[in-house]
This record gives structure tokens, sequence and C-alpha cells, in this order.
């Protein structure tokens, strides 16, 4: 991509994770607003390329927008016990702001950090804990109706819906990644969920990066990992973006020790 690319959020754990792992391959505009760590940023990135500014300014969201070819949307409210005044302001609105400026600005594709939360409530008193095992077939692929677990989730929905009407009526190339459980180093210890739904920082980085160089529509998947353990299908994301995961909460043991370590030598 000739032009740069807006990181919206970018001093957080998934900015930061995709800054670590595809800084160099873009040019990029950070906005956040909190400082980025300067350890995070990019080579190519000077002072006028980091924006610190609320998503929902609109006339720093507008400036911050403007000459780029694609937006990369992160920034919100992350909690899942989130108050509605604060998803309403962060996610829905700041959403709202960032879409409308991107079209009016001519950006031609937007990729939404949406959220396992979207789709939480699908997981019923019957069907787990049964669901979160390697064992078990479940399946949730991104072609359900949104069943949010939280206001959290219904601002993830929403923010779906939104770049829906933005790809209907405007034309805008649109990825929603409904996020697992984004951990570095480890997944999450201890925890049968955030196992099934692990997000490595660099399986992270590649899904974002190819949701900007590939071919599509509007697009739902799932981002995690190629976890043993899943009940969220990982096919849509290969077959339409060409996702490649390299790790798999597998290899890990329950308390986050990579298994390998654990084994005796074999030489
Ligand atoms: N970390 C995870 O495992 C998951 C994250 N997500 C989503 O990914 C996105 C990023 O999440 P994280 O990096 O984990 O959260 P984070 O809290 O680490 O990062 C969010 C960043 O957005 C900025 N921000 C928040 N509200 C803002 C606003 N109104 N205007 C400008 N900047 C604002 C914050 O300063 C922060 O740097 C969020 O939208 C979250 O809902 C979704 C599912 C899982
Ligand atoms: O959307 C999100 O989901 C992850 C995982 O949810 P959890 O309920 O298992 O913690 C969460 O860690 C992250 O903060 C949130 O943005």
């Amino acid at each position: 991509m000739d032009e740069p690319v807006l990181l919206t959020g970018a001093g957080g754990r998934v900015g930061r994770a995709i800054l670590t792992g595809i800084g160099e391959a873009y040019d990029w505009r950070l906005l956040d607003r909190e400082p980025v760590a300067a350890e995070f940023l990019p080579d190519r990135v000077t002072d006028d390329d980091v924006i610190v500014a609320d998503v929902t300014d609109e006339a720093s969201v507008r400036e911050a927008v403007d000459g780029a070819g694609a937006v990369v949307h992160l920034a919100g409210d992350p909690r899942p016990n989130a108050p509605w005044d604060s998803v309403l302001a962060n996610n829905i609105d700041g959403t709202q702001t960032v879409l409308s400026a991107a079209v009016d600005a001519g950006v031609d594709r937007f990729v939404f950090a949406s959220s396992n939360h979207a789709a939480g409530a699908y997981e019923t008193d019957e069907r787990t804990p049964d669901m979160y095992r390697t064992d078990d077939e479940f399946r949730l692929d991104g072609s359900e109706l949104p069943r949010p677990s939280n206001l959290y989730g219904v601002s993830k929905a929403t923010g779906e819906t939104l770049g829906r009407f933005y790809h209907d009526h405007h034309d805008l190339t649109v990825a929603c990644v409904r996020i697992g459980n984004l951990t570095k180093g480890h997944p999450p210890k201890e925890y049968e969920r955030g196992q099934a739904m692990w997000l490595s920082h660099r399986d992270c980085a590649h899904l974002f990066d190819r949701c900007l160089r590939a071919d599509y529509d509007y697009e739902i998947v799932y981002g995690i990992s190629d976890n043993d353990r899943k009940y969220y299908s990982i096919e849509r994301a290969r077959e339409v973006l060409g996702y490649d995961p390299q790790d798999n909460s597998a290899e890990y043991t329950f308390a986050g020790e990579p298994k390998e370590e654990l084994e005796p030598d074999s030489a």
C-alpha cells in the first residue's frame, strides 16, 4: 500500500503487537488519546505521524485520516464490564466518527477490532465448559447473528453493523476481527476459555497484515491462533484473507509453560 495506514488506539496492547510485528511494513499514522511509547514507534514514524487525540474529536480525526489509504481502528474501551456511557462514547460514537471521516476522505479499507464478546452469549450453560475443550465440535464462524455477553459486546456488534452500513452505502472494504484473548509470550494461564480463544502477538500482527492486503468486500472473522481447543472457526480467515497462524495454545501447559522446554532432552 502506497498511502499511509491510520492506526487508532496505537499505544494499547493490540496496537503494540501490530507495530512490533508489521511496524516496518507500512507508512503509519498513529492516533491515541495517550502518547505512544517511543519503543514501539516504527523507524519511519516521525512526530508528525503521531496524533494525540480522542476518536470522538471529529476535527482531529478528519485531519488524521486525510490522505490515508486504510484505517485500522482499535481505539476504544476494551473492558468487558465497561459501563454504557463509556462504550457509547468511546466505542460507538468513536467508531462512527472514524468511519464517517474515513469515507469522506476517500479511504479504501477499514479494519475494525471487534471482540469475542460480540458473540459471547453463545456460551450457554448447556455448552460450557465442554465447548472450550479440544474434542468438542461446536464452532462459531462469523456468519451467526451477534449475541453479546455484555454492553461492551453490544458496542462491538454495533461497530460491525456500522462497518456494514459504510460498506454497503460507500463501497468501503471492511474487515471486522472478533479478537479472542491477546496475550504476549504464552496463552492465558489456567483459563480454558482464554486458551481456546488465544491470539498470540505474531498471529495478531499477521492477521491484521492480511486484513490490509487481501481482496475482500465485508468480512467478520475470528481472531484467534490455531488452537487445538477452539470454538471459533478460522476457516473463513484462512480462505478469504490468507491467514496462516503459527501458534497454538496446546503447545503450552495449562499453567502457560511451553511444553517443548519441559520435554526430556532426546539427544
Ligand atoms: N486485547 C484483547 O485481547 C482484545 C482487544 N479487543 C479490542 O481491541 C482494541 C484494542 O484493545 P487493547 O489494545 O487490548 O486495549 P488497550 O486499552 O490496551 O488499548 C486501547 C488504546 O486505545 C486508546 N483509546 C481508548 N479510548 C480512546 C479514545 N476514545 N480515543 C483515542 N484513543 C483511545 C487507549 O489510550 C489505548 O492506548 C479494543 O477496541 C478492544 O475492544 C477485542 C478483543 C480482545
Ligand atoms: O474483548 C476482550 O476480550 C478479551 C477476553 O475476554 P475475557 O472476558 O476472557 O477476559 C479481554 O481480555 C479483553 O480485555 C477484551 O477487550
